[in-house]
Parts: structure tokens; C-alpha cells; sequence
């Protein structure tokens, strides 16, 4: 990427604006956008493959009732008098040219995008000239002033072919199409909220919806838990886990949102990056998926003393009475006690939140697969795309939330222990565990907290603490005052070091540039420039005109004087 002036290079694209202050860009979102047209390849091609086989599974069916047919007809014609030769017509949905035209749509594998808020279009841009057999993209944009920088951008990079600009409010668009885009891009300001309900409904069945939501405050710290809840439907919490549960907020939006149109939501791939999070989701019109949502959803006890977390699902699934049935019945709980069981402290209440897995194994291969062919002068986060593919293939996807080991040491005052010894403590004793993308040093765990807690005693056993650095009543203590009840061994696995760390890419960036973060919007950024000069000449006339009291002062003390 390389930013010039007014002018832009990214990915395939070079886009220019009159000025730059106008329309919003923001080039710390390379990744998003490399990352995106990197899963929507994944996504197609899928589709493409699922189409191909669909089609080839319904011809074979076709070929088959023909010979049948054929069969009948021969020995009809064989039981018939010599002047009997009548065949039975073929049926018209079984003609020739029927069954070709029927394996063809199996290989209409174009699809159409919306990207509901565009800004300069070069997303839109990027993806018509990047992804294969996309027929149809409407780039649109509030603003006039947008539309305008895309409507030429368009031109400038020969994509008015594919590209269609477009001024609208975005949910007006998507209101207007319903079931009709293929994929539907969301990259706002701040929260995606006020556009599931529309994009939930205008995304085709089976279709993909990439959305980003910057407002990380909202979903990821404990200053907004109302804000929380009014606009993702559960509340915030402060806790290690806030990144993974920010995504799981979004999701949640996005599932309730759809569940009410009978639509069922798959989230085939859904990160915490930087200083936002963006989810890339499937959509499903099938009613019998929904049914799901309930036990999906999950409300989280989080200890205020030890962190220690516990989930509480919704509602619960148990096999019905007809063999290969499911019966959704109401979950019973809480699933903790009032006080935690390990220090005593109250729990918080977080939630619902969405409690299924955070991506789709397949779909997070194929990706890897592609993006390890990408051109690195073309994608120049390649690097980072692979690395955060990696440590997200491995995350354990029936595991909500993680701890930090070295938070979980902080609470008894502790030397915390290496990652390694930590995992395999857990390795040892037969639990599973994996690192999460969210955090680095995060560990995912079935091993429940007592046994957590309890690793952590056989620690402290041999790497004591000063026991005047830890309060008589607080959480820690509470802590160590319980003997340690299992058996731990430390010995080290080799599976303790995780493969991804090993490969050698990007795990965790750290800040991509200085001042990185959301940018503000289009305008504002102008309006807040102008705003520090008016105050600097404000400051200088001030300081002007107490000066010139200063001097009128002496004048008038030596005038009395004299
Ligand atoms: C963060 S920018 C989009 C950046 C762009 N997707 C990219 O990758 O560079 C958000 C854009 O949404 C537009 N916008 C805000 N509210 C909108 C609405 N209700 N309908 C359509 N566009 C809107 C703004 O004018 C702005 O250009
Ligand atoms: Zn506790």
C-alpha cells in the first residue's frame, strides 16, 4: 500500500481523491480489506464446488430415471405387436436440452456484492478485480461526495463493467433487496448494529456477510454495559476474555437478528484485530437451524474477585422420542453458586452472547490454502493473514473464552509460570487446550477452574510467594488457603509449544503505525484540524491582549505617579 497526496495503492487498485479529508480512508484497514477478499475467494469457491456437486448429483439422478425409462419403454415395445412403436415420451423436465440447462445453473457460479457503505469504493474496487467471478458489485454510499470519488475510481480502474456506484442510506438498499446479494460487506463507523436487521434479510440464502464494528469500547470494555446491551442485545463485562466476548456480542446481534426471518447463522471465521472485529458469517434460510439459537446462547458468570468464569446456555437440546430427533427444552441452572466456589467473591453477569464456535474449520483451511499462493507485493499483510489463520485454526471451537496465565498468577501475588509448563500441566492430566487468537499468552481450556486453581497452587508450591504482598481477605488468599486437591505434573509435552508459533508469520501484531486506530469520520477529521487552529489563534490573541493590559497598566501607574 502506498498513500501519495490524494492518491492510494492498494491490493489491485489506485485510488484518488480531490481531498483526502472528504471521503474516509483508513490505511491501518489493509489487513481488513486483504483478509476480506481473502474469505470471500474461500467462500465462493466453496459455493462453486457445493454447486458443481449438486448439479453433477442431479444429473446422475436425471441419466438414471432415463435408463429407466428407456428400459420400460423397450420392453413395452418388446411385449407389443411388431406395428406397436409408440415410445413414452420423455417428460419435458427430463428432456435433453433440460438436463443441460439444469447442469449449467450448477456452473452459474457469478455472484453479486454489496458493500452498503463504501466510502471512496476502493473495496468494492479491490474486490471486482480481485475475485474471480464476481458479476456485480453496488458501491454505496450516504454521502454525494463519496459516491462522486467512487464513481471515479470506478473509471480510473476499469472496473464500471462490475461496479455500480450508488447514493443511498444503507439500510434503504438493503431493505430494497431482499434476498439478493450474495455477500454484503459492512465496514461502518463505529457499531454495525442499526444494519443487521436489514442486512440479515437482503443477504441470498447461504449467502456471506462480512461485518466490522470499531466500537470496541462499547463491546469490549466495562464503561458501556447498557450501550452493551441496547445495541448487541447482552452486556459487557471486564474481564481477560472481553476480546473473544466482544466477537461473541456481534454474533449474537447478528443470529437474534436473523433468527427472526427463519434464518440461521454459521460463522465461518470471526476475529478480534487491532482495534476492532470483524466476522465473516454464512446465513442460512433454514428454520430448523434456527431452533439451535437457544442453546447457542449463553449468559457468563464472571467472578469480581479470581476471574474464574462459568457459562450458563440458554436452553438445552436432548434427543427426542423418534430416533434422530432433537427436543429443545429450557436449561436448568445457575450453573455456580451465588459466591465463587474458589475465593468468594460475587460474580458478574455478562451476556447472552453467542456460545457456538467462533469460525468453521474448512472454511479457515481453504483460506489458508489461498491465502499462502497470495502475491505479496499485492497483499502486503499476507504475512499477518496467515499467522492469525493459524492460531485460529487451532483454537478449540466448543471452548467459549480463555484466561491469561499470567493474570491468573497476578491473583496470588505469583511468578507466573511459562506458557509451556502451564499447557502442560493441563496436557498432563488429559484436559485439552489451544491459545486464542484474541490475546497472545490466552489459554482455552475444558480443565475446569478448580483444577486450574489447583495447577496453580503445585506452582506456587515450588515458586512460593511473599505472603505479605497478598491482603488477608482478598481473592488470592482466599485461594491459597484451600490445600491442593489434585495431582499436577509439569512435565513438559511436546505439544505444550503450539504449532502455529512455529511456522514464523505475524501471531500478534503489535501497533501497525503510530496514532493507529479508528479513524474519525470524513469532515470531522477537517472540522477537528480547523478547530486546533481557531483555538491557537485564540491562545495568541489572548496572550496579545494581556500584554497590552500589562503595558496600559504601568502606563496609567506611571501617569498617576507623575
Ligand atoms: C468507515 S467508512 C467505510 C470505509 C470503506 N468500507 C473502506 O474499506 O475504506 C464508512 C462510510 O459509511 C458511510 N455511511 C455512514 N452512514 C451511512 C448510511 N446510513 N448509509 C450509507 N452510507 C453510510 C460514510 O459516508 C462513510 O463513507
Ligand atoms: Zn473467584
Amino acid at each position: 500500500m502506498s498513500v501519495n497526496g490524494a492518491k492510494v495503492t492498494e491490493g489491485s487498485a489506485t485510488i484518488l481523491f480531490s481531498d483526502p479529508d472528504e471521503v474516509f480512508y483508513n490505511p491501518v484497514q489493509q489487513f481488513n480489506r486483504d483478509l476480506s477478499t481473502t474469505a470471500i475467494r474461500a467462500w465462493a469457491e466453496s459455493r462453486n464446488q457445493k454447486a458443481v456437486a449438486k448439479a453433477k448429483h442431479r444429473q446422475e439422478i436425471i441419466e438414471a430415471r432415463e435408463k429407466k425409462d428407456e428400459n420400460k419403454v423397450n420392453s413395452n415395445q418388446e411385449n407389443s405387436s411388431p406395428s406397436g412403436s409408440e415410445a413414452t415420451a420423455v417428460p419435458a423436465e427430463y428432456s435433453e436440452n433440460n438436463t443441460k440447462k439444469k447442469a449449467d445453473e450448477g456452473n452459474n457460479v457469478g455472484f453479486s456484492v454489496l458493500e452498503a457503505l463504501s466510502a471512496t469504493g476502493l473495496r468494492a474496487i479491490r474486490y471486482a478485480r480481485e475475485l474471480p467471478d464476481v458479476k456485480k458489485i453496488l458501491a454505496n454510499d450516504l454521502l454525494a461526495r463519496a459516491v462522486e470519488a467512487i464513481d471515479a475510481n470506478v473509471k480510473r480502474n476499469d472496473v464500471a463493467h462490475i461496479v455500480i456506484p450508488n447514493k443511498g442510506d444503507a439500510n434503504s438498499v438493503m431493505h430494497s433487496f431482499k434476498n439478493q446479494y450474495d455477500v454484503i460487506d459492512l465496514d461502518p463507523y463505529g457499531t454495525a448494529a442499526p444494519f443487521l436487521d436489514a442486512a440479515v434479510q437482503s443477504v441470498a440464502d447461504n449467502g456471506l456477510l462480512c461485518i466490522t464494528c470499531t466500537d470496541s469500547a462499547v463491546l469490549a470494555g466495562n464503561a458501556y454495559p447498557e450501550k452493551c446491551f441496547s445495541n448487541y442485545g447482552g452486556t459487557s463485562l471486564r474481564s481477560d476474555f472481553c476480546h473473544e466476548q466482544a466477537i461473541r456480542h456481534l454474533l449474537y446481534a447478528i443470529a437474534t437478528a436473523a433468527a427472526k426471518y427463519g434464518r440461521a447463522i454459521k460463522p465461518l471465521l470471526s476475529l478480534s484485530i487491532d482495534f476492532y472485529f470483524r466476522v465473516f458469517v454464512q446465513v442460512e434460510a433454514k428454520p430448523a437451524l434456527v431452533k439451535n439459537l437457544h442453546s447457542q446462547s449463553a449468559l457468563i458468570y464472571h467472578c469480581s474477585g479470581c476471574g474464574s468464569y462459568s457459562i450458563q446456555r440458554m436452553g438445552k437440546t436432548v434427543p427426542g422420542r423418534i430416533p434422530g430427533s432433537t427436543k429443545y427444552t429450557n436449561a436448568t441452572g445457575p450453573t455456580i453458586s451465588a459466591n465463587c466456589e474458589h475465593c468468594g467473591f460475587v460474580h458478574h453477569l455478562g451476556g447472552p452472547v453467542w456460545g457456538g464456535p467462533l469460525h468453521d474449520a474448512e472454511f479457515i483451511g481453504r483460506m489458508r490454502k489461498i491465502a499462502e499462493n497470495l502475491d505479496e507485493e499485492t497483499y502486503g499483510t499476507k504475512r499477518r493473514i496467515l499467522g492469525m489463520l493459524a492460531v485460529a485454526a487451532e483454537e478449540l471451537l466448543d471452548i467459549p473464552f480463555y484466561f491469561i496465565i499470567s493474570q491468573t498468577a497476578s491473583v496470588l501475588r505469583a511468578q507466573s509460570p511459562p506458557q509451556n509448563t502451564f499447557v502442560s500441566a493441563l496436557l498432563n492430566a488429559g484436559y485439552r487446550v489451544s491459545g486464542s487468537h484474541a490475546k497472545s499468552n490466552a489459554i482455552k481450556t475444558d480443565a475446569p477452574w478448580a483444577y486450574i486453581w489447583d495447577v496453580m497452587r503445585a506452582w506456587v508450591q515450588d515458586h512460593p510467594v511473599n505472603y505479605n504482598n497478598i491482603k488477608p481477605n482478598s481473592a488470592g488468599s482466599m485461594i491459597l488457603k484451600k490445600e491442593c486437591t489434585s495431582k499436577v505434573d509439569f512435565t513438559l509435552q511436546p505439544g505444550a509449544e503450539f504449532s502455529s508459533k512455529k511456522a514464523g508469520y505475524t501471531r500478534y501484531q503489535m501497533n501497525p503505525t503510530e496514532n493507529w486506530g479508528p479513524k474519525a469520520k470524513a469532515g470531522k477529521r477537517k472540522i477537528s484540524e480547523t478547530d486546533v487552529q481557531t483555538k491557537s489563534i485564540d491562545k495568541v490573541i489572548l496572550s496579545n491582549l494581556k500584554l497590552l493590559f500589562f503595558v496600559a497598566n504601568i502606563l496609567v501607574n506611571c501617569i498617576v505617579d507623575s
